[in-house]
């Protein structure tokens, strides 16, 4: 297959491959989404806020290289990236931002200067600001004058922390070692008379140079370079985009792919029948609220309520359906879908009833049932307590409670439910934070139970607490912990 022709998913494909498995990747690599016939929901996850902490450690970002000859479209690719990646956190790095600066001699003779063979760049610090950035630590990256050929002696671009790193420019797979901190490597593949009629009018424009500098500059440096050095880099490059920023279909699948590397828990990957919301800014802000010792009762109540809703939402959507067609006031027809009627909630007590309203405000009607655990002296004894409707066995349970940490409570609840009759594959356990620990207990002993959370946090501590959690949640939403 030419080079030029290979189609987008191909090359995606060999994105996913052994490109990806040789480089550190904590939680990105993912498996397919896998999804029951029944089952409209898709599996998604993690959030902007594990893209640094998961349940092996930290998670680091995901570097995209962005490379390809002058004018190619290689910034107008990263904004475009960047704009669909919205829900993330995306910072952009120029290698531009990295030329060195001139000695007073090479500035009076500019037009001899080659500002496109690799050594017109400062690499070690081009990889140094990457590396830090892909442990989560803040830069400050030099600001470039086109016009004056010099970087800016007292002012820098701070830029934080974030789940994407793009780095883009004419030479960013020329060094190995700027290569192999890359997690994916796309080349903006314009042809070169267009590219040399947006670089005149670009330079002209924007970077103060007359139209015959520019042609000379082009025929002296500019063309050299590329065939000597950007071109033969291309083999790198896991995808091609012809066509720059035109290629909307090529951008929206690089999109895709990014997504879903970015939403993958190495739980979900791990136990295919767990469920991490889709994240949003808004859930992660809701999670920042409710997580904070600060807060109001009102308010933790407030977001709590906001959050349960979308996970018993998400949850419902897990449930099977069947297929049902109305008529429409304009006398068509619609073919939709049927709830599933056979459904009850059971609450775990305590903290599990916060969460029935938000299921009662979804399922109209709706039969709750509860049990409570108790524990009974200091012997591990527990008691259980259950007030469950008579055809459970009959029904999908919907099993809420808010906090999942060891797993041992929610482990002899299902095992209650189970001896009431109900199918393991028929109860889906909703909770807000989920550690780690109470995952693997869980699912290892019920695999066909489904579980839909918001968050994974980190892990458990040697209380037994979730970390970093949000504490007692029974009792920060009944007002009891004062
Ligand atoms: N698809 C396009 N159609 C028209 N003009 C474009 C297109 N892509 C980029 N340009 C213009 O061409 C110039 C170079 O694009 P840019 O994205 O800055 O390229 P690069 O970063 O590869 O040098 C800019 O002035 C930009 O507005
Ligand atoms: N002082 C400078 C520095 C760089 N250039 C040219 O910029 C090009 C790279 O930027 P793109 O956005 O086009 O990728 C490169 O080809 C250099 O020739 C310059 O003209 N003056
Ligand atoms: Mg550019």
């Amino acid at each position: 297959m030419p080079e030029e022709t290979k189609a987008i998913d191909y090359v995606m494909e060999a994105a996913s491959g052994p490109h990806f498995s040789g480089l550190r990747l904590d939680g990105l690599l993912s498996s397919p989404p896998s999804s029951s016939s029944s089952s409209p929901a898709h599996r998604s996850s993690a959030s902007p806020s594990s893209a640094f902490a998961d349940a092996n450690g930290p998670r680091q970002p995901f570097v995209i290289g962005v490379s390809g000859g002058t004018a190619s479209g290689k910034t107008t690719v990263c904004d475009m990236i960047i704009q669909q990646l919205h829900d993330h956190r995306v910072v952009l790095v120029s290698q531009d931002s990295f030329y060195r600066g001139l000695t007073p001699e090479e500035s009076e003779r500019v037009h001899e200067y080659n500002f496109d063979h690799p050594d017109a760049f400062d690499t070690e610090q081009l990889l140094d600001c990457i590396k830090k950035l892909k442990c989560g630590q803040s830069v400050h990256v030099p600001i470039y004058d086109f016009k004056q050929h010099r970087r800016s002696s007292d002012s820098f671009r701070q830029v934080n922390a974030s789940d994407v790193i793009i780095l883009e420019g004419i030479l960013v797979f020329h060094d190995q070692r700027v290569r192999n901190l890359m997690n994916m490597k796309i080349f903006v593949d314009t042809d070169a008379d267009v590219r040399l009629a947006r670089r005149i009018r670009r330079d002209t424009v924007e970077r103060g140079r007359d139209v015959n500098s520019v042609l000379e500059q082009y025929a002296k440096f500019v063309k050299p370079a590329f065939d000597d050095f950007v071109l033969p880099s291309k083999k790198y490059a896991d995808v091609i985009i012809p066509r720059g920023g035109d290629n909307h279909v090529a951008i929206d699948l690089i999109v895709q792919h990014i997504h879903t590397k970015l939403g993958q828990h190495d739980l979900c990957k791990i136990y295919p029948n767990v469920y991490v919301i889709q994240s949003t800014f808004q859930i992660r802000g809701m999670h920042t609220l409710i997580r904070d010792r600060e807060i109001s009762k009102h308010d933790f109540v407030f977001y709590s309520d906001r959050l349960i809703r979308l996970v018993v939402e998400h949850g419902l959507g897990h449930l099977p359906f069947t297929e049902k067609q109305v008529v429409t006031p304009t006398g068509s027809a619609y073919t939709g879908v049927d709830f599933c009627k056979k459904l009850c909630g059971v609450s775990i007590v305590r903290s599990g009833e916060s969460m029935e309203n938000a299921l009662r405000a979804c399922c109209k009607g709706i039969k709750i049932g509860k049990i409570l655990i108790h524990r009974d002296g200091d012997n591990g004894k527990q008691l259980i307590y259950e007030k469950l409707p008579k055809d459970i066995s009959e029904r999908h349970v919907l099993l809420l409670d808010p906090v999942l940490a060891t797993g041992n409570s929610a482990n002899q609840a299902i095992e209650l439910l189970i001896q009431k009759g109900v199918p393991e594959s028929h109860i889906i356990f909703l909770n807000l934070i989920s550690a780690p620990e109470g995952i693997h207990c869980c699912c290892k002993r019920f695999p066909s139970l489904k579980i839909v959370t918001s968050e994974i946090d980190a892990s458990l501590n040697e209380e037994f607490r979730v970390i970093p959690g949000m504490g007692e949640f029974g009792d920060r939403y009944f007002g009891t912990d004062d």
